[in-house]
């Protein structure tokens, strides 16, 4: 689904230049998911940002479906750190908001983001505000918007960051089922090992500035709702941690 191939990011400033990404190689297959880990400033959201297509100005090759990225991309669905929730609009306008925007008739979209919001338990609560809600169901609203929109690649930056642990791990499970559903292809960006491990069959490790690739570590067990408990995810942890610490 994903072939990125010496993948490098400048951002250009008034008197000097940034290399956010540096040689970047990777590939994602189909219906799979992948975690991005890796320490603060090592260019993981200028890598979502240029696979989304809305960072266009890179060198190297990005192709999503075959086809190369330089503009934002119908299937594509992002979902950012802050859910990108308008406060003035209830839960049920912020969910249908992307189908509106492309102009989806009433009835389609009604059907469509009613059984979403429902999956989501989100339903009993449609006519609330953001404002009104907790942590965790403000960024289903936002996991929820970009489901309506049919996606087949879901790229998150950090989703789940701002919540408490346990909420955190309900919300795993819940990225899980939706994936097991739908068997989108979805790339997640976030700086907890255990939730690379859990939610990432293929974890893609990076450092430095500008940012690398360090290692790629194959995780197949991940998706397993099981898997947590497991030595092998203890074992996984460990080696992750030693290469991030290295
Ligand atoms: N618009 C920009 N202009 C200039 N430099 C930028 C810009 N955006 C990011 N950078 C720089 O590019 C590098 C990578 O930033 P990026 O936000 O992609 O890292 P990150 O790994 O997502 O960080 P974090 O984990 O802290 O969110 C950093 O050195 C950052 O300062």
């Amino acid at each position: 689904m994903i072939t990125v191939n010496n993948l490098s990011v400048y951002y250009k400033q008034k008197n000097s230049t940034v290399q956010a990404l540096k040689d970047v190689c990777f590939t994602v297959p189909r219906g799979s998911t992948c975690a991005i880990i890796g320490p603060s400033g090592c260019g993981k959201s200028t890598l979502l940002s240029v696979l989304s297509g809305l960072h266009h100005d890179y060198s190297g090759e990005v192709l999503v479906d075959g086809a190369k990225v330089h503009q934002v991309r119908r299937q594509t669905a992002l979902i950012l750190q802050g859910h990108g929730l308008l406060p003035w609009k209830t839960v049920w306008d912020n969910a249908v908001l992307g189908l509106q925007i492309r102009g989806v008739p009433k009835r389609v979209m009604t059907e469509k983001v009613s059984v979403i919001l429902k999956d989501l338990g989100l339903w009993e609560m449609k006519d609330r505000y953001p404002a009104q809600l907790s942590g965790g169901q403000r960024q289903r609203i936002g996991i929820a918007r970009a489901l309506a929109l049919d996606p087949d690649l879901l790229l998150m930056d950090e989703p789940f960051s701002a919540l408490d642990a346990l909420t955190r791990e309900a919300l795993q499970k819940q990225l899980l089922s939706i994936w097991l559903n739908n068997k989108i292809t979805f790339v997640l960006v976030t700086h907890s090992i255990e939730e690379a491990i859990f939610l990432g069959q293929r974890i893609i490790i990076f450092a430095g500035h500008p940012g690398q690739v360090i290692e790629i570590v194959d995780n197949p067990r991940a998706g397993d709702m099981a898997y947590r408990k497991t030595k092998d995810f203890h074992e996984v942890a460990t080696r992750v941690r030693e290469i991030l610490e290295q």
